[in-house]
């Protein structure tokens, strides 16, 4: 174990996860290998049924592998979990609809606190929900927000925890392009200055470039990395940052990482 800065964030070694069984087993991931820094923005992008969910949920404990090791910041994702270093932002947000917005980000610090089960200082929720533009919102219920606003506050929420890793599954696929994008920059912001390691699962191409400091590209039948790409684009990453040619150019490498991906031989 730990806090030493030459452990990796995420550390999956060789693992392989079966549905299944006989005649009717389905391997949704095979020897799948990755290692991330602490710190790092990290997305995952693949073919649909190429296993991102499910090595998403290797990671936070949710589900073993058959084979293999996944260690979180040197431990395995069960300790990891029961020290809140675990946090998850699932597809759509699951908030207490009979508290407000303040009070559904703060309720988990709350009883941590009380657990006494924070290592590290807090941040001001309030603070960090006017960071997130739901500065007007912090008394509302969240039948009173639109879809990308609750989302939001599913994010500070999970940003508020302080935790190590933050596992992010397909978070904003139901939102337009256009709130999307605000959102995109409004997670940056908050990561940027949390500091936490983030692996985000996507669809969107333009999104995963935009967002992070590495790819990892999957392929499916059976779920495997294929290729993992560094993006070297400057930070801050701003909306102009998508009209430019280095944007552009990593979106079209991306693309045919994906086509290849289709086609992989198995090794
Ligand atoms: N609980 C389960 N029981 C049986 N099969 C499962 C289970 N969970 C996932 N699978 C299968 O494992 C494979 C990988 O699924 P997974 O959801 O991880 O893929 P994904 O890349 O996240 O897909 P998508 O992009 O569509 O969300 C799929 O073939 C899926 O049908």
């Amino acid at each position: 174990m730990s806090d030493g800065s030459n452990v990796a964030a995420i550390e999956v070694r060789d693992v392989r996860r079966v549905y299944g069984l006989g005649a009717s087993a389905m391997v949704a991931l095979d020897r799948v290998g990755l290692s991330i820094e602490p710190g790092r923005f990290v997305s995952i992008i693949g073919p649909s049924g190429c296993g991102k969910s499910t090595l998403l949920r290797l990671v936070a404990g949710l589900e073993p592998p058959a084979e293999g090791t996944v260690r979180v910041h040197g431990v395995s994702p069960e300790e990891a979990c029961a020290a809140k270093m675990i946090g998850l932002v699932p597809q759509t947000p699951a908030l207490l609809p009979w508290l407000s917005v303040l009070k559904n980000v703060s309720l988990s610090q709350k009883v941590n606190r009380a657990a006494k089960l924070h290592r590290r200082d807090p941040p001001d929720m309030l603070e960090l929900l006017h960071k997130a533009g739901l500065g007007e919102a912090v008394h509302k219920l969240p039948s009173e927000l639109s879809g990308g606003m609750q989302q939001r506050t599913a994010i500070v929420r999970a940003f508020g925890l302080r935790p190590a890793v933050l596992l992010m599954d397909e978070p904003f696929s139901a939102l337009d392009e256009f709130t999307r994008e605000s959102l995109q920059e409004q997670l940056l912001d908050l990561w940027d200055e949390l500091k936490t390691t983030v692996v985000f699962v996507t669809h969107s191409v333009s999104e995963a470039v935009r967002l992070s400091d590495q790819i990892v590209v999957m392929a499916p039948k059976p779920g495997r990395v294929t290729d993992v790409v560094t993006v070297g684009l400057p930070r801050p990453r701003g909306r102009e940052l998508l009209k430019t040619p280095e944007f552009h150019h990593l979106e079209d490498l991306i693309r045919d990482k994906l086509r290849g991906a289709w086609h992989a031989p198995v090794a």
